[in-house]
């Protein structure tokens, strides 16, 4: 029994479905389980497994909103599900603690962690390939069994994802950096646009949409997950507040006609401390971030447009690591930037003037 012969995936959302999926895609028959029946079905329907008839499987990976992992594995120990278990909260010491205080067996459990998602919720959302290329933290406790472990590195392979082994309270205060705070922080930035002029909103480009593309998920999971590390968030907070504070005042100040550009030089070193940040983001698969070149081209506002463009890329034997639509309002045309890798573009661009299409 090697552990993942058979998986049972309890809360069939966004996650749960996606892992199920990514199983399904290495024939790993998979059981799935939730309370709302609706999210069961459309899982099924989705090719992500049977439902669970109460079988015991080999591992049971629990996919339910943070503060209510504990109770479902204290309850699945209980029945007897699973020889392992894991579960994929947003935040580790939450679940940890509440599962040593429900009594479950420790040994058998590997808290984890996928920091993969998207901002849409339920399996209609789910993808296959959500975890490929993406860091799982795994966060082991004393107890934990070594052969839980090596059955949960199984899993994250399996799903294409890197497993990364890290303490519980080091994972809680590096999420609080690098995906906690920057939802509320792009929250804070999307508020704005609730009360914002048509006008403003009709000028919106790229940038908003990239600033505030996860603001728009689900603010009852978003709760539970900032309260279940409030302290790591609270001190990242602070920090963005103060340097927001500081780029406020010293605008406010520069304004001022009696201080011309005195006081810019908190801003700029703002600015100058943020193109730092974001070269330390690592890129696909942990390693340093690639730069791909893009290529913009304008097509047409109509269906299939998009397919005949990667069909041109495919012709020429190019591979699309990324794409960007971005529409002009009121004109039926729009501009894709398409990334690729810089030794791709000659062949591309050639490909695309010779089929006809509109480079700037
Ligand atoms: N959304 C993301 O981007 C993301 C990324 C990584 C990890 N996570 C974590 O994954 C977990 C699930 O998040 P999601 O985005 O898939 O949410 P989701 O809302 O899409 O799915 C959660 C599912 O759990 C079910 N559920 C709730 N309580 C249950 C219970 N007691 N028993 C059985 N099923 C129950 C719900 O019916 C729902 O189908 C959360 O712990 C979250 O922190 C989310
Ligand atoms: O890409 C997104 O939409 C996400 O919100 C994913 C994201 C993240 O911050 O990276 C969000 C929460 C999860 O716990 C893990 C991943």
């Amino acid at each position: 029994m090697n552990g993942l012969e058979s998986v049972l995936v309890v809360g069939t959302g966004l996650i749960g479905t996606s892992v199920a999926l990514a199983l399904r895609g290495h024939d790993v028959p998979v059981h799935l389980a939730d309370r709302d029946a609706g999210a069961v079905r459309l899982a099924r329907e989705l090719g992500a497994g049977v439902e669970w008839d109460g079988r015991r499987v080999g591992l049971a990976v629990v996919a339910v909103p943070p503060h209510l992992v504990a109770e479902q594995i204290a309850r699945l120990q209980r029945e007897g599900a699973a020889r392992f278990y894991t579960d994929v909260a947003s935040v580790k010491r939450l679940p940890i603690e509440q599962a040593a205080a429900l009594g479950c067996d420790l040994g058998a459990y590997v808290p984890g962690h996928p920091l993969a998602g998207r901002e849409r919720s339920g399996p209609a959302a789910a993808r296959a390939d959500l975890f490929l290329g993406r860091p799982w933290a795994l966060c082991p406790t004393e107890e934990t069994s070594p052969d839980a472990v090596e059955v949960l590195r199984g899993l994250v392979k399996l799903c294409g994802g890197e497993a990364v082994e890290v303490g519980a309270d080091e994972h809680d205060r590096a999420v609080a950096v690098v995906s906690h705070a920057p939802h509320v922080a792009a929250s804070a930035v999307a508020a704005r646009l609730a009360e914002a002029s048509g006008t403003a909103l009709g000028l919106a480009g790229q940038g908003v949409r990239d600033v505030t593309r996860i603001a728009a998920g689900d603010p009852a999971l978003w709760t539970g997950i900032l309260s279940g590390n409030a302290l790591p968030v609270a001190d990242v907070l602070e920090a963005i507040a103060d340097d927001l504070a500081t780029a406020a005042a010293a605008l406010r100040a520069s304004a001022a006609p009696e201080d011309g550009t005195a006081g810019m030089d908190g801003v700029t070193g703002l600015l100058r401390r943020g193109v730092v940040g974001t070269t330390r983001i690592p890129g696909k698969h942990g390693g340093p971030a690639r730069a791909y070149a893009s290529v913009q081209v304008v097509i047409g506002d109509r269906p299939g447009e998009l397919a005949r463009l990667f069909q041109v890329a495919e012709a020429a034997g190019v591979n699309i690591e990324d794409v960007r639509l971005e529409h002009t309002p009121g004109l039926p045309l729009g501009a894709a930037e398409l990334q690729v890798q810089p030794e791709a573009v000659p062949a591309l661009t050639e490909a695309l003037r010779t089929g006809g299409w509109q480079l700037p």
